[in-house]
């Protein structure tokens, strides 16, 4: 019919403007430093897609800690090449489909980390983009409960949270201390560990402005940082996720044969440390809890940061003390 024939020309005319289209606006930096080397360009070539890939209009993306240390030139010996278009966290609509994609189609809206190793070789051209290239494995379907903003706040730091917490071993009926539970990463912990891993009783640290919400995530105990060391309290726990890097304190907090998960600063035995690998999975995993609203994303109401204010976006990250996730939006 008519409205048949339309959407196929919508189609073609979205597929046609990409492949025609052959440069984009990206943020970009040729060189490692601080937030002023961050530049908008409106010439970036749009990505090719591989056989594996699609490529994605992006709607939304989300910033990392990751990003703003790559940038600073922390993993200079297993980076990219230079210059590189920033950014993990994307959610946007397939509008290409590489030769080898299997389930994903032009139109669907999709949301991931569009680098599975963190630290070595992360794409050079990343989500802070108005297209980029992803392996479909890395992908997944977005819930349709939530925006594009919201998908774009969840894939790295879910990723982190639940395979740093499979990594520990927590179990229904355990007990959990979460190291920085009001950032992007541990604000998900207390929720997985909660409504999928069964914790029993979970405890968070944060500082006083924050206790209330550490709480409304699902804390049965919210300590206070800037008021008591979580080391000297006589509670003891099953697990510790450190989203801090204070591994040398988490230790003192574990019971005998308790396990302690470090995913930044250095590592004191027991202690182990864990680094995120992108994988579409687990967003598949998560999404039911996602759809029935037992997970929620976390945005920080400083954001969204609309495209052209990235620089701003990652200069509130660098201060550390963001609330949930910062994101970029519109795009
Ligand atoms: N290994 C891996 O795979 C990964 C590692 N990371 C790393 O983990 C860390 C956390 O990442 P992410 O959650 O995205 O970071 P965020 O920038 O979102 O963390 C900000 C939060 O940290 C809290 N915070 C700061 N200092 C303390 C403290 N002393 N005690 C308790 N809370 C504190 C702040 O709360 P307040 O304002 O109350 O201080 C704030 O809410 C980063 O170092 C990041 O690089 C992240 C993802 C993956
Ligand atoms: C060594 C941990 C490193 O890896 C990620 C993804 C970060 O954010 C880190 O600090």
């Amino acid at each position: 019919g008519h409205s048949q024939s339309r959407l196929e020309f919508l189609r073609a005319a979205a597929v046609a403007s990409v492949s025609v289209r052959s440069e984009m606006k990206a943020w970009v930096y040729e060189e490692y430093g601080s937030v002023d080397v961050l530049k908008l360009s409106d010439s970036v070539a749009v990505p090719q897609v591989k056989e594996d890939q699609v490529l994605i209009k992006v709607a939304a993306a989300a910033l990392n800690p990751v990003d703003f240390k790559r940038r600073q030139g922390k993993f200079k010996a297993t980076d990219s090449p230079l210059s590189t278009v920033p950014g993990y966290d994307v959610a946007g609509v397939v509008v290409k489909v590489g030769s080898q994609v299997k389930s994903l189609k032009e139109g669907d809206e999709v949301y991931g980390d569009v680098s599975e190793e963190a630290l070595n070789g992360p794409k050079q051209f990343g989500s802070l983009a108005e297209y980029t290239a992803v392996e479909e494995k890395l992908l997944a379907l977005k819930p349709k409960n939530i925006t594009f903003a919201e998908a774009a706040s969840f894939p790295l730091a879910i990723e982190t949270a639940y395979q740093g917490l499979e990594k520990t071993g927590l179990s229904a009926g355990k007990s959990l201390l979460v190291l920085g539970g009001a950032g992007g990463v541990g604000s998900l912990v207390i929720q997985l560990a909660k409504h999928i891993f069964g914790a029993s009783r979970i405890a968070a640290t944060a500082s006083t402005g924050k206790l209330e919400f550490l709480k409304s995530l699902g804390a049965d105990l919210a300590i206070d940082y800037t008021k008591e060391n979580f080391e000297e309290l006589p509670e003891k726990f099953d697990v510790v996720y450190d989203a801090v890097g204070q591994c040398d304190r988490a230790v003192k907090a574990i019971k005998e044969g308790g396990s302690v998960v470090a995913i930044t600063g250095a590592i004191t035995p027991p202690g182990f440390r864990f680094v995120v690998t992108s994988d579409g999975e687990v967003l598949k995993k998560l999404n039911p809890y996602i759809e029935e609203g037992k997970i929620t994303p976390v945005i920080d109401p400083e954001g969204p940061f609309p495209f052209d204010k990235v620089v701003e976006a990652f200069s509130y990250l660098e201060t550390g003390h963001a609330t949930g996730k910062v994101v970029i939006y519109p795009i």
